[in-house]
């Protein structure tokens, strides 16, 4: 080590604080890149990967690099192969006397932490989140850097705190360090996979320090005044986001301004599989957002109210007043066409504010982005005046809440050309009028160009060289060219400077003199103007909260007119939302199934839910029917009710419900090491344990994962546990291809019957798609079967089976019907019998199965006493 090169100790030491990743040291126009960040680095950028003898020992030492001006895009790319790039600067060291002589980190970029990077979707939150485990709380905070979005809360389990990770979808996750080996992150490897764990230090969660932190962050005086209330794990998490941003982010980060606290009983509770089987963000089968409700709904024009609906959709709210609210503002706009229009057309030129003031406050603006600011407040005076009538409490309330700031639009307007170019460093930035040095400065370059004109001439007259040039360039600067043929004229102050093949190069004082005035002035100009453009960065970015705000009522007007378009074009209604216990739909669709599946018209139906006679409700009725599009449906409805949608119906009365879970279909998570079953039952008890009578339940084909007789018994305990205990008394959709379970009726008040009518017609069945009251008589498994396509023969197998399935199993003489052929010297198998036979029938059809001249006495008298033991 002794015989390495002082730069290269430097690289090592500041490596070691680093060791997870990538560092970029600053030499001179490159960022170099050593050793094995060299060799991981030239493998994902794809570059030429050299080596050099640094070492001082005689080891070559493997090396890459990238331009410093255009390293963005390779930092980018290392960040979304999952890396981690540390970016280290030349300083000023103030303790030495040569000046920059240190290097230090001035910034880390982490996947979770890009605000500038292609990959950031417009229409979607990069998410930094940090998870606290507590003794019986977990905190789950998480922070969007480009646009200062932060949020935290608490979950009372495990699973809760990752369900809000599926949500989220952050790119990062923060742990504490003694999560690294086997702990939270190996708990969940399915929502931890693809995600960059990053751990911190135990100490940052210290309650003091955590407290200290977030007060110091926010200027406040307590916690409590931050947001995060009584959250105590919630602001443990919260401290290790902000611990980690003064890690890696050594600007400022004044836009993170706000930490909304917020509790999972405000809103609609959803779980991780809910979310997914209602296909809210993204399809089940393709992870597409095109087929999912988010896809349907989002008619937004700015990023930030893309951003905002995928918000409302996965958090519907609970407070009817604040639902009422939305409905009005949806209301208003639904009824006039040309005020939503108006409005969104106003909204259609707003750039993304909140990256824009997250780029501002992060000192990574350019001229462009504040241009781009400037052209979105021009458009909001006009915005304001085309709500000025609105009536609705929630439209009122975002018109007067809309800053027009007016006096960061004239500051950008007077200080910044309206095209400026992409580099900084170019200067052409600032308006002319905004300095009155900045214009003197271009007045003496401009003059000094004219002159240099003027003096061409001028010379060309005094020697009569009709082809004498004034020239420049960068080594000689300006200069006076005279081909060698008339060299023979030029006067006796010209001073030789270079001699070429044909020609000579000249100065004179003069020329010098002028050049320094001209070349020092337009030196001084991109300088200045770099300052200029700095100083109105940042008296920008002191507006900051104030531009956050209004993004924010500009996010929440653009939702608001998007669910009113959608609701306009597609018919929906205004949803009654109360505190009464019912659902009622009349006409009800499915939102997505009715938009996107255009080879069949949606047919609708009706559904009534309550906590009396249509507690529980079980549908029966073939594969294929629409069973699950139809429960989908009804819980869909209820969640775009409480989101503050119109909704896909003739008409809908909603008793606000607070939590929607769902079990649907088989969803294997073998990453998890779960069977399908398992999982299926692990769902299906947390529904049990958590559904409450406001709550709405949809069960699709429960047990089907297990034998029959398993599942059956399965499906039916857990029906009637969801009707007999009254603290979880859910409103529940419960289908199965189980028609047992529609006995229940029999015995239990608030169990209603219903089935998705299928017409029979020559061996076909024919899917009408409508929900009627009553069990299906038939499941019709055969005739969906054929029509997907089984062979001829297998179809007329499993016929035949069926029918002796149905009417017993043992042809005369006890000959399996089922296995063609006898079994030669098997032992009888015992008649399968029905699960739900009387012990009489069971008696019964034994005797009805025997041939007695076949018997055996001894035969006959085992059988007898087999008799006896039934009776
Ligand atoms: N009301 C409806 N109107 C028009 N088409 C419908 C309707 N309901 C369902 N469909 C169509 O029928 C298809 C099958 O519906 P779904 O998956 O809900 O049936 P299912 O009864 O749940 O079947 P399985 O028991 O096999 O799961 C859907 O993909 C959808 O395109």
């Amino acid at each position: 080590m002794s015989e390495l090169t002082p730069m290269m100790r430097q690289y090592l030491e500041i490596k070691a604080d680093h060791p997870d990743a990538i560092l970029f040291f600053r030499l001179g126009d490159f960022y170099e890149m050593f050793l094995d960040d060299a060799v991981k680095a030239s493998r994902i950028l794809d570059i030429t990967l050299t080596s050099r003898n640094k070492g001082g020992d005689g080891a070559d030492i493997p090396l890459c690099g990238v331009p410093f001006h255009s390293a963005a895009p390779y930092i980018a790319k290392l960040v979304e192969a999952g890396e981690k790039v540390a970016i280290c600067e030349q300083v000023e060291d103030p303790k030495s006397v040569k000046g920059i002589v240190k290097r230090e980190v001035v910034k880390v970029v982490t996947p979770g932490l890009v605000i500038d990077a292609e990959s950031l979707s417009p229409k979607e939150n990069n998410y930094l989140l940090s998870l606290f485990p507590g003794p019986d709380r977990w905190g789950v905070a998480y922070l969007d850097l480009s646009t200062g979005d932060f949020r935290v809360t608490e979950t009372d389990s495990a699973d809760a705190a990752w369900a809000e990770v599926a949500c989220v979808n952050p790119r990062e996750i923060l742990m504490p360090l003694s999560f690294r080996d086997g702990g939270a992150g190996s708990e969940r490897p399915d929502l931890a996979a693809g995600r960059m764990l990053s751990y911190v230090d135990e100490w940052v969660y210290d309650a003091e320090y955590a407290e200290r932190m977030v007060r110091n962050h926010f200027g406040v005086a307590s916690a409590e005044a931050a947001g995060c209330g009584s959250m105590d794990c919630g602001l443990r998490a919260v401290a290790a986001v902000l611990h980690y941003l003064q890690q890696t982010q050594k600007g400022d980060v004044r836009h993170i301004s706000y930490l909304q606290a917020y509790r999972t009983q405000e809103f609609l509770v959803l779980d991780e599989s809910s979310r997914r089987n209602l296909e809210l963000n993204a399809t089940i089968g393709d992870g597409k957002r095109r087929g999912s409700l988010l896809g349907l709904l989002d008619r937004t024009v700015t990023a930030m109210g893309g951003r905002k609906l995928k918000q409302w959709i996965n958090y519907p709210l609970v407070s009817i007043e604040k639902i009422n609210e939305r409905l009005d503002a949806v209301e208003e706009l639904v009824a006039d066409a040309e005020f939503r229009q108006g409005v969104r057309a106003a909204l259609d030129g707003v750039y993304d504010l909140e990256r824009l003031n997250g780029r501002i406050s992060l000192a990574s603006a350019s001229a462009k982005d504040l241009v781009a600011l400037r052209a979105s407040l021009v458009r909001l005076p006009s915005l304001i005046a085309l709500l000025t009538p609105a009536a609705s409490t929630l439209l009122a309330r975002l018109r007067d809440g809309i800053d027009l700031l007016a006096d960061v639009e004239e500051l950008i307007g007077r200080g910044i050309v309206p095209d400026p170019p992409f580099v900084l460093r170019e200067g052409g930035i600032i308006a002319q009028g905004y300095h009155s040095e900045l214009d003197e400065l271009r007045s003496i370059s401009r003059e000094g160009k004219g002159f240099i004109a003027r003096l061409e001439a001028q010379e060309k007259a005094r020697t009569g060289i009709s082809s004498l040039k004034v020239r420049y360039n960068k080594v000689f600067g300006y200069y006076i060219e005279v081909t060698k043929s008339n060299l023979s004229a030029i006067p006796d102050d010209y001073i030789r400077r270079q001699t070429l093949a044909n020609a000579e190069r000249f100065i004179t004082p003069e020329l010098k003199e002028y050049e320094e005035k001209v070349l020092g002035a337009e030196d001084r100009i991109v300088e200045l103007e770099y300052a200029l453009f700095q100083d109105i960065r940042q008296r920008v970015a002191a507006q900051g909260e104030r531009i956050a705000r209004t993004a924010d009522r500009l996010a929440t007007l653009d939702v608001l007119a998007a669910l009113a378009d959608v609701a306009h074009d597609h018919r929906y209604v205004r949803p009654t939302v109360d505190e009464g216990d019912a659902i009622v739909v009349t006409g009800g669709r499915h939102p997505v199934v009715e938009a996107l599946n255009r080879s069949e018209r949606f047919v609708a139906n009706d559904v009534q839910l309550d906590n009396g006679e249509n507690q529980l409700v079980i549908i029966t009725g073939p594969n294929m029917a629409g069973k699950s599009t139809f429960m989908r449906q009804v819980a869909l409805i209820v969640l775009m009710a409480q989101t503050g949608s119109f909704v896909p119906a003739d008409e809908a009365s909603i008793g606000v419900v607070d939590r929607i879970f769902t079990r649907v279909g088989a969803s294997d998570n073998l990453a998890r090491g779960q069977s399908t079953f398992m999982v299926e039952m692990m769902e299906t008890a947390a529904i049990l344990r958590n559904a409450t009578p406001r709550s709405l339940v949809v069960l699709d084909e429960i047990g089907r994962g297990t034998s029959t007789f398993d599942g059956v018994s399965i499906a039916w305990a857990v029906a009637e546990y969801l009707h007999d205990t009254e603290r979880c008394a859910a409103k529940t959709l419960f289908a199965t291809h189980y028609h047992e379970l529609t006995e229940l009726a029999v015995t239990r008040n608030r169990v209603k019957n219903c089935n998705v009518a299928v017409k029979e017609w020559n061996d076909q069945v024919i899917f009408l798609r409508k929900i009627v009251e009553g069990g299906a008589s038939h499941s019709y498994g055969i005739q969906v079967a054929r029509l997907a396509g089984l062979p001829q023969e297998v179809i007329e197998r499993a016929k035949e089976i069926l029918h002796n399935l149905e009417k017993g199993e043992y042809a005369e003489g006890g000959i399996p019907r089922i296995a063609r052929g006898k079994r030669a010297g098997a032992p009888k198998p015992s008649p399968q019998l029905s699960l739900f036979d009387q012990g009489d029938d069971l008696l019964r059809r034994r005797i009805a199965g025997l041939n007695i001249a076949a018997l055996t006495p001894l035969e006959a008298l085992n059988i007898l006493d087999e008799l006896k033991r039934m009776v």
